[in-house]
């Protein structure tokens, strides 16, 4: 057994336990009536066991991890990268929310940037973990921030959440929008900037 490992200097957490896993969804099939022996569920437990691996893979991961590839472009400004497809699921409900998310930030004075496809591997980070879309918006900021030394973030979603579609209230299209915005950004001429680029 691999120790556990503390991520983001909040969160202690073990290893994901494949047989564990099935086995609870072997019980959670029983529980709600279904035969888990029938051969239709018969290798269910395991498919959704190593399902749930890969969706909550971001657990096994830190942003570190994905913001290694850094230059010096000399390039200081604004780089916004937006409607990058993001799929999470939801901590109260364990149901997915899916939308999109527009990550943008200012780098340091001395134009340390990343890669662009590191800033969508950032999302996948922690959208693979059981989240609230407020949370996710906030440590893709916070990490963009304390990684790349950015001057300034700006982190917009816009999703929906199934288990406001498909149960409880049952509101099919309803779109949840949470910003965080750090740093220069927060300024409201340089926020706007960001805003129009997110929105065009
Ligand atoms: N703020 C926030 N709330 C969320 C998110 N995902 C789900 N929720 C909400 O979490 C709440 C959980 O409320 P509870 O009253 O404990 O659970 P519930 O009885 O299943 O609630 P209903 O969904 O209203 O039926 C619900 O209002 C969900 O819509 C999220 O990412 N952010
Ligand atoms: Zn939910």
């Amino acid at each position: 057994m691999v120790d556990p490992v503390t991520l983001d200097g909040e969160q202690t957490i073990g290893t994901f336990d494949e047989k564990r896993a099935a086995d609870a969804v072997r019980e959670l099939l029983i529980a709600v009536g279904e035969n888990p022996d029938r051969e239709g569920l018969r290798d269910t437990p395991a498919r959704v066991a190593r399902a749930y691996k890969e969706i909550f893979a971001g657990l096994w991961q830190t942003p570190e991890d994905v913001l290694t590839t850094t230059f010096d472009l000399g390039h200081d400004e604004m780089i916004v990268v937006r409607d990058i497809e993001v799929v999470s699921m939801c901590e109260h409900h364990l149901l997915p929310f899916h939308g999109v998310a527009h990550v943008g930030y200012i780098p340091a004075e001395s134009g340390k940037i990343t890669g662009l496809s590191k800033l969508a591997r950032l999302v996948d980070v922690f959208a693979r973990r059981p989240q609230v879309q407020e949370r996710l918006t906030t440590q893709i900021a916070d990490s963009l921030m304390r990684i790349l030394d950015a001057r300034g973030a700006i982190i917009v979603i816009e999703a929906e959440h199934m288990c406001m579609s498909v149960r409880g209230i049952r509101k099919p299209g309803a779109k949840t929008t949470t910003s965080a915005v750090r740093g220069q950004l927060r300024n409201p001429t340089t926020r706007a900037e960001a805003m129009s680029l997110i929105l065009s």
